[in-house]
């Protein structure tokens, strides 16, 4: 999916809401423990009552890896049960020295059909450049994370300069690839930071976790971070999938996609 088409998606569903796939075994409800798959089924649910109000959908890998082999069916079940309009996050946090990072590359792009991974960026140029080779995928590169550890080494500054780490992240990076290829990810959690963000990367799209369960304001990631063509994907996990674990799990879980759909709305309305 280019950026053209994501930013018509987003105008089209008046949302730029992505719906984190974090399905953990020990949290979905009892009753789809029947099923030979109830990891899929319970994607299936969620992504039937959700795909109206939103238009990404990122499954963390950790969730999926953590079950082996019968993991990775659900997780490329779910992956082909996704709308085709509707972009794909591989939240993967991958990256590794060339020839590995290819083999990821073609594990995500080839393998299995994402439009798009999360990356690490910390092993530097020749980690990252083997995901941008491919065509109309993307490379979601880590900025600045929602967690409190991101203290540790994203916001400590270079030398004697006034630059934060994660700032020269987003500097650098963009000799490797553009706005159409390339996207970060920011925190929800680190609103204040958005405007300074901005001047570093006027035209990228964001991926920003860390609303809902983790607190980050969503029209604060709004009102500062959002550009001329949206330039947001703001994801919500727990918040959505997990909004009730009874029978209606989906049910509510539609309902939780369609309050935050109301709200971006109202920003795309105001800040756009
Ligand atoms: O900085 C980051 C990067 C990734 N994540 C991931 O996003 C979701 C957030 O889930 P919630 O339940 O909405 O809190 C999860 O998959 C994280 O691993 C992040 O939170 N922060």
């Amino acid at each position: 999916m280019t950026k053209d088409q994501l930013f018509d998606q987003i105008k089209k569903k008046e949302s730029y809401l992505c719906v984190g796939l974090d399905t953990d075994i020990k949290k979905i409800p009892n009753h789809l423990l029947k099923y030979d798959d109830p990891i899929f089924e319970f994607n299936k649910r969620i992504i039937d009552a959700t795909h109206e109000y939103c238009v990404a959908y990122k499954p963390n890998l950790a969730f999926y890896e953590s079950l082996g082999a019968k993991g990775w069916e659900s997780l490329q079940k779910t992956l082909e049960y996704i709308p085709e309009d509707i972009f794909t996050i591989a939240d993967a946090k991958r990256g590794d020295i060339g020839n590995t990072s290819g083999l990821y590359a073609r594990a995500f792009f080839e393998q299995m059909n994402f439009d798009s991974i999360t990356i690490a960026p910390y092993m530097g140029e020749d980690s990252v450049k083997p995901f941008l080779s491919f065509e109309n995928k993307w490379v979601i590169l880590l900025a600045l994370t929602s967690n409190v550890g991101s203290d540790d080494f994203q916001q400590l500054m270079i030398g004697n300069t006034d630059q934060h780490l994660f700032e020269k992240v987003l500097e650098k990076s963009q000799e490797w690839g553009g706005p159409e290829q390339l996207m970060y990810v920011v925190g929800a959690t680190k609103s204040d930071m958005f405007s300074k963000i901005r001047t570093i990367v006027p035209d990228h799209f964001l991926l920003v976790p860390g609303v809902g369960a983790q607190g980050g304001s969503l029209k604060e990631v709004s009102e500062f971070g959002m550009n001329k063509q949206c330039g947001l994907l703001v994801n919500s996990s727990r918040g959505i999938i997990y909004a009730s674990n009874g029978e209606d799990f989906w049910e509510e879980a539609g309902k939780a996609a369609l309050q935050i759909q109301v709200e971006m709305k109202d920003y795309l309305n105001n800040y756009l």
